[in-house]
């Protein structure tokens, strides 16, 4: 096989990867990424001068030396002011509508994935590093974890990428994966995860990638971070669709909403909706769409003016462990 016949192989492998991980819409059987994978590794190990940072085998590489070091954010990872109930959201966009003489505004609605937060950062469209939130201002570099998620591009799908992006997004582990990853823990006598969150967060903790990579975590992007050589949008979800594009998964519930009704009926859709997810869910988050109407507000202290998060009512963790309701 060519030079040029290995680099198709690796874009192949990462259009299977990408329709499975990212669209959930799988275009070959298991065994046939398997194959090609196969023929992969042998190439790569024919000839190692060949290899690519963003081929498949590079997911999972060895242990950092000495545990994660500290990175400071290029943009801090802002917290967000919390709305308890529909009243303060209607006064979350009255605020907002008087600050910026507006008659309506168009917010954002995501789902707040119950998870971690991390940013991204690529530099010519490659996979530099993935930092998590820490104290916002700086995090722990577990790049060589986040290489092992299979939803983390390790290079964009474009050809004219931005000079650097940073992406922010949530790390999680699906229902599904969380319960069958505790059924093998008490198999093997071992320790098992309250909730997908712990799990999440003690998959990334781990030093060693072989670990991680055996975990099944998911990455979300939900905001652009730092960026250099790329036109933003002018609309927060259309820079999401943009992410989308280039490889990142985003969530399929997020919608664009007219004022505090349409907030609050999304709110109401959502929690119905909530206890069927193959993942949990602790919120929402509303933003203003448009990036010039965000960026008129600014931030108060470390959060913005422009976004807050609506909480749904805490799930009692016994409700989950034994699966009986508490809610009288
Ligand atoms: C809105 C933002 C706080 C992200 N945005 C930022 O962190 C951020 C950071 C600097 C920004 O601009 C600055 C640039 C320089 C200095 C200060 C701010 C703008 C946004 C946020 C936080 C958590 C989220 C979550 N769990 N789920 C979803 N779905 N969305 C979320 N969105």
């Amino acid at each position: 096989m060519t030079h040029q016949q290995m680099l198709d192989l690796i874009q192949q492998l990462n259009d299977y990867s990408y329709a499975y991980h990212v669209k959930d819409e799988p275009i070959v059987p298991d065994a046939v990424y398997d194959r090609d994978y196969r023929q992969l590794q042998s190439i790569e190990a024919e000839h190692p001068e060949w290899i690519q940072a963003d081929s498949p085998t590079q997911r999972v590489g060895e242990k950092p030396d000495s545990g994660f070091t500290n990175v400071a954010h290029t943009v801090p990872m802002l917290s967000l002011d919390n709305a308890f109930d529909n009243e303060s959201l209607a006064d979350f966009d009255q605020r907002i509508r008087k600050l910026l003489n507006a008659e309506q505004v168009t917010y954002c609605c995501e789902p707040k994935l119950d998870g971690l937060a991390i940013s991204l950062r690529y530099e010519e469209g490659r996979l530099v590093r993935g930092v998590t939130r820490g104290d916002g201002l700086s995090g722990e570099d577990i790049t060589s974890n986040i290489k092992t998620i299979y939803s983390v591009p390790l290079k964009l799908r474009t050809k004219t990428p931005p000079a650097v992006l940073e992406v922010r997004g949530e790390i999680y582990m699906p229902k599904e994966g969380f319960e069958k990853l505790n059924a093998l823990a008490v198999e093997q006598g071992e320790k098992t995860f309250v909730n997908p969150r712990n799990a999440a967060a003690g998959s990334l903790r781990q030093l060693d990638p072989k670990v991680t990579a055996k975990r099944p975590l998911v990455m979300c992007a939900y905001s652009i971070g730092y960026v250099e050589g790329w036109e933003q949008p002018e609309s927060h979800y259309a820079g999401l669709l943009q992410l989308s594009e280039w490889g990142f998964r985003t969530n399929d519930l997020m919608i664009t909403a007219e004022g505090a009704q349409g907030c609050i009926d999304y709110y109401e859709k959502l929690n119905e909706k909530r206890a069927s997810l193959s993942y949990d869910i602790d919120g929402i988050v509303y933003k203003v769409d448009q990036i010039a109407l965000q960026n008129q507000l600014g931030f108060i202290a470390r959060a913005p003016r422009w976004a807050i998060a609506r909480k749904f009512p805490a799930q009692e963790e016994m409700t989950r462990i034994l699966g009986v309701d508490f809610q009288v």
